[in-house]
């Protein structure tokens, strides 16, 4: 499903209204009845109150009013905002409703009261104060009625977004709506995604309003939130006529004499996702505890300094590496001075994918430019500290932009972003971002990331798209990990540790199977 912009939509209104020919009346109608569906879906009776503000959001507000009346349902409606700034449309739908003969009350400093009678007795508040017009902080009197909305008994379905949430940054209001249920038109907008403001949506509806498919290639939409419908097309088919061999080689280097723990993590995740073989490196003073914690891999005991990876080791990876169809760096690998030299070699040698994560993250960080060496395609994993690491700023910054960043540095450094958090980003070397939300804070514990390398290189080493692109595997890996989590967390989100997380790749991979729209048979003539 595409992610928009603001002003991507705003555009597409526009060439839909000016080049296709639908007036922007009848955009409204359709926005109008679909909330109207919504609202009879989940609540067949019971008073309604709408709150319409001075702009289209409002005017969405006035249709939703006037087909709820048509319905002889019991509705409120308020309007705000001066009379001269009112839109076009809104106006338009103000005369109708006149001209239906129903009420809508203009709200005055006086109506403070009547406002809150009417808020306390609905059964659902239609929230269309303030859409995606909506700039800088809120102004009177919305803080006001928003405050009002906080205590209200009743459920709040929000129009296109809740009022005091940015749209495109997902920043929040100091008083924003809380909604129950956000309808909103033809595409998500990326402030439905982003947080805080991703905590006020609710559940998330987008309707139809008949915006022509022109308009996918006409703005060159590409940023998408990631789908089962979409993602169950790339799960790596399993032949009944295969061997280990057919579904790829991975390898993790991985682990230090102190971190011994996350190179099993890695390994185990990266084999029940699906690889063929794994090859699990570890340094050899790591390597007795790694061995004994894990049965499935093959081992590399891997010449060690001071309990790490030995600088100067590479001559063994140069003799073996065109037998690996993937290779991972990072979980537990520890830093140390010249280890971004020794990333350096093995970014030079593989021309394979190449994931590079956590410490390895951190030794790149040193120096970036070796990123322009490498010979094939490369994934980084930051969380958002390592992600500020990397841009040489506070993970405070990153977390209010996420976005631009990731989509910066995949196109400046020409690899694949993974941007962990709430909600996982991917970015790819040409400029798209994708946006995963099957997380859970469950996921939100030491050893998850590395579950998610394994779980990166299980999938890439099945060479899952038919193009050459791993654009589809990074995608897999990503949202498997956030079902797996969320399986998890459906015993207890406090209690999950890595391991389970491992444990329920398998039920999460058979969870985008089963799902299916089409009948589900035994009969193998089908
Ligand atoms: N997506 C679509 O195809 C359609 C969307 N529709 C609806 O239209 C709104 C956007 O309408 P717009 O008129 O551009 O903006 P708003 O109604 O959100 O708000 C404008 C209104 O608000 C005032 N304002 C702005 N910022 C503030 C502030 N910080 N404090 C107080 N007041 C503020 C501004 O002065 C204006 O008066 C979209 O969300 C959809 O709901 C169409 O109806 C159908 C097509
Ligand atoms: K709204």
């Amino acid at each position: 499903m595409y992610v928009v912009s603001t002003q991507q939509m705003r555009d597409i209104d526009r060439f839909t209204i000016e080049q296709i020919g639908i007036p922007s009346l009848v955009l409204m109608e359709n926005a109008g009845v679909a909330v109207v569906r919504e609202i009879e879906k989940r609540w067949s009776t019971g008073a309604v109150v709408v709150l319409a503000g001075p702009g289209n959001n409002g005017g969405d507000g006035l249709v939703i009013a006037r087909h709820l009346l048509n319905k002889r349902r019991d509705v409120k409606v308020w309007i705000f905002g001066e009379e001269k700034k009112r839109s076009d449309d809104c106006k338009r739908q103000l005369e109708i409703m006149q001209n239906c003969g129903y009420a809508v009350n203009v709200w005055t400093q006086k109506s403070e009261e009547a406002v809150q009678t009417d808020i306390k007795q609905a059964t659902v508040i239609v929230d269309a104060l303030l859409g995606t017009g909506t700039k800088g902080e809120l102004r009177p009197p919305y803080p006001f009625i928003l405050e009002k909305l906080k205590d209200c008994p009743g459920e709040v379905l929000a129009v296109d977004i809740p009022t005091g949430v940015n749209s495109d940054t997902g920043e929040a209001a100091q008083y924003t709506v809380q909604a129950n249920v956000t309808v909103t038109f033809a595409f998500p907008k990326w402030g439905h995604f982003l947080y805080p403001g991703a905590d006020y949506i609710g559940e998330l509806v987008v309707s139809d309003i008949s915006i022509p498919l022109r308009a996918i290639d006409e703005f060159l939409l590409r940023d998408m939130v990631l789908t089962k419908e979409q993602l169950r097309k790339e799960l790596p088919e399993r032949r009944a006529f295969s061997h280990k061999g057919t579904y790829g080689h991975a390898l993790i280097l991985a682990g230090s004499k102190e971190m011994t723990g996350a190179p099993v993590l890695s390994a185990s995740a990266g084999l029940r996702t699906g690889c063929g073989l794994l090859t699990l490196a570890v340094p050899e003073s790591a390597f007795p505890i790694v061995a004994s914690k894990i049965n499935e891999p093959v081992f590399w005991e891997w010449p060690a300094e001071e309990g790490r990876f030995a600088c100067g080791s590479h001559t063994l990876l140069r003799q073996r590496i065109a037998s690996f169809d993937v290779v991972a760096i990072g979980p537990g690998l520890s830093t140390w001075k010249g280890g971004n030299n020794w990333l350096r070699e093995i970014i030079n040698m593989v021309d394979v994918p190449l994931i590079l994560d956590a410490d390895a993250l951190n030794l790149l960080s040193e120096n970036l430019s070796i990123l322009h060496e490498k010979k094939g395609q490369i994934v980084l994993t930051p969380h958002p500290g390592e992600m500020g690491r990397l841009c040489g700023c506070s993970a405070v910054e990153i977390e209010r932009d996420r976005v631009g960043y990731a989509r910066s540095f995949a196109q400046d450094y020409e690899v694949y972003v993974v941007l962990k958090g709430t909600y996982t980003l991917i970015a790819t070397p040409n400029g798209k971002v994708f946006i995963n939300t099957t997380g859970t804070a469950a996921l939100a514990k030491g050893g998850t990331g590395d579950v998610l390398t394994g779980m990166l290189a299980g999938m890439l080493a099945q060479k899952v798209a038919q193009d050459e692109t791993i654009e589809a595997g990074i995608q897999l890996a990503v949202y498997l990990h956030g079902i797996a989590g969320r399986i998890c967390s459906e015993k207890s989100i406090h209690a999950t540790l890595a391991g389970d997380i491992i444990d329920n790749i398998g039920p999460a991979i058979k969870s985008l199977l089963v799902a299916s729209s089409s009948p589900v048979t035994d009969f193998p003539g089908n």
